[in-house]
């Protein structure tokens, strides 16, 4: 093992990662074959395989898929027979999935009319008929999950019921729901109850996100021993990939021995007041990492100009948007003088994040928002003069333009704003090439450039740029090199990913009548063009 467990460094945080190890950014640190918990959100219940997490696809996936020329990278799902409420991608997943933990819940799940359980209440349905059937407790990994923060605190628990009424309440209610379900079971000298709620809060407290790096999108929920044992930190040293199923996790920065690993719970380029909020909202505690002791200081929370210096035509606006987000303001304080001016730019921001999306009130993206309203909220962070283009939420507000943009298969305008974001803003937040965010943009990129090559309908535009010095066929050539280079130090090769990307990659290369030596060259030729292109896209003007 290259890791070991122990107290951590950061005060009253409980337990703590270490490495045993020297580690380079990008060495692999650690490696789980499947989480220990793992739960599908409720959407993906209905296509996905819930063991290995492959994603099954819908027929519209199929159609754009096919449409625009790109790969078919989905599996197909068969319900299981017994509740048909879930799904897996081979008898191999099925029958793993039976041993260990489906036959707990298949009958439950099952009953007429009951709707889909949320994800925290089937794993704990799960766990707790796992522990019945274990009366001597040799599952040591089961019964560790119950030491983990925030149930093997009392003061943890009382911080959430404190400040987090609402939750207190509704998560109660649910780990009451969940030990209904499953019957009140008999444990001996174990108190089901208490038992149920402790693994209910512990597995919704320390989630790790699940997600698909073929289409970036939520799969569901995790739990993991030793990966859960890592803090948080908002300056992260170790970064998980998830390769559906296993878990990878590499270090991001030069670590050494003893050094304590933190992974990211939340989206560290947030600013201060944002993450606070985030980790408040969802993980139930307030961050005291090293990096948040020094507050709203760092370049998430910088701002183009002092608060006091907003633009006049934008205070009244302002003004409005105080009242509108009067409550929830202090989620996103930007620290200024006077007060005056310091609402004014942190309602702004507020208005900004709304559109954007948080996961405040368990809600991820904001997949609601109209182009308009995107547009709308980009015009008030970069017009009013105070936020550059890496600052967020315009990153986010950028990615949620160009997601609209493509499912209307407005292709071009989608390339653009992709370019601008991949050259201006990505390499300032996360400076690491092979950093998730980055590969997964930089697949959609290359796929994005290929339909614009491939489809007749965008000839004009190809034939266009190719008039203006940029060939799309050497930009394409260009991702699927960038993608080839960090896939190694990312996902890696035999990642349902990495064997994508390398099947993709193949083809290209043999369809090309050129050595890759040359290819790297036309490509170094034509970056610098690429780059100022996609820094001169305005994108309040697409
Ligand atoms: C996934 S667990 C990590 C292991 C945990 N330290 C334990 O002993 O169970 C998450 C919990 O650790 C604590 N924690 C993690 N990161 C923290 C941070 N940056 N500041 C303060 N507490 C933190 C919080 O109590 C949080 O609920």
């Amino acid at each position: 093992m290259n890791v070991e467990i122990r107290k951590s460094d950061i005060e009253e945080a409980g337990r703590g990662l270490f490495s045993v190890k020297n580690f380079k950014p990008g060495d692999v640190v650690h490696t789980i074959a499947r989480p220990a918990v793992a739960e599908l959100d409720e959407a993906r219940l209905q296509d996905s395989c819930a063991w290995c997490f492959h994603k099954g696809s819908s027929e519209f996936e199929r159609e754009q898929a096919a449409r625009l020329g790109l790969p078919e990278v989905h599996v197909d799902t068969k319900a299981c027979t017994g509740c048909r409420k879930v799904r897996y991608c081979s008898k191999t997943c099925q029958s793993k999935a039976w041993k260990r933990e489906h036959k707990h819940e298949c009958k439950i799940i099952s009953v007429p009319g009951r709707p889909d359980l949320p994800h925290g209440v089937r794993a704990a349905i799960k766990l707790l008929g796992r522990l019945k059937a274990d009366p001597e407790g040799k599952d040591e990994a089961l019964l560790d999950i119950l030491q983990f923060k925030p149930a093997v605190d009392s003061k943890a628990l009382e911080w959430i019921q404190l400040h987090q009424e609402k939750k207190w309440e509704d998560f109660n209610m649910l780990a009451f729901g969940a030990w209904k379900y499953c019957g009140e079971p008999d444990l001996g000298k174990i108190d089901s109850q208490s038992v149920t709620k402790a693994f209910f809060f512990n597995i919704i407290c320390n989630t790790i996100a699940l997600t698909s790096a073929l289409d970036d999108i939520s799969l569901g929920i995790g739990f993991d021993n030793i990966v859960c044992s890592a803090n948080h930190s908002c300056d992260p040293n170790l970064i998980v990939f998830f390769n559906q199923p296993q878990l990878l996790l590499r270090a991001l920065k030069p670590i050494k021995k003893g050094d304590e690993l933190f992974i990211k719970y939340v989206d560290t380029s947030n600013p201060f007041s944002v993450r606070q909020a985030e980790l408040n909202d969802q993980y139930l505690f307030s961050c005291r990492c090293p990096k948040c002791r020094k507050g709203a200081t760092h370049a998430e929370d910088k701002l183009l100009k002092p608060a006091d210096q907003l633009k006049p035509e934008f205070i009244t606006l302002a003004d409005n948007l105080v009242k509108r987000h009067e409550k929830q303001l202090h989620k996103f304080f930007v620290p200024a003088t006077p007060a005056e001016a310091q609402r004014r730019v942190s309602a702004i921001q507020a208005e900004a994040f709304a559109v954007s999306g948080t996961t405040f009130d368990y809600q991820k993206g904001n997949d609601a928002a109209s182009e308009d309203e995107i547009k709308d909220a980009l015009k008030l962070c970069l017009n009013s003069g105070m936020w550059s283009y890496t600052r967020q939420p315009v990153p986010h507000l950028l990615r949620q333009l160009l997601v609209r943009y493509l499912s209307a298969g407005e292709v071009y305008r989608a390339w653009r704003i992709g370019a601008k974001k991949h050259f201006e803003c990505s390499p300032a937040l996360f400076p690491q090439p092979f950093y998730s965010d980055r590969v997964i943009d930089c697949w959609m990129m290359a796929n994005v450039t290929k339909a614009l090559c491939g489809n007749p309908s965008t000839r004009e535009i190809y034939e266009e740029t190719r008039k203006g010095g940029l060939d799309l066929q050497i930009v394409f050539l260009g991702f699927m090199l960038e993608l080839h280079d960090n896939i190694d130090k990312s996902y890696g090769w035999e990642s349902p990913f990495g064997k994508v990307v390398a099947e993709a990659y193949q083809q290209v290369m043999a369809s090309v009548p050129m050595p890759v030596e040359k290819i790297r060259e036309a490509v170094a030729e034509t970056w610098p063009k690429l780059e100022a292109v996609a820094k001169n896209v305005d994108v309040l003007m697409l």
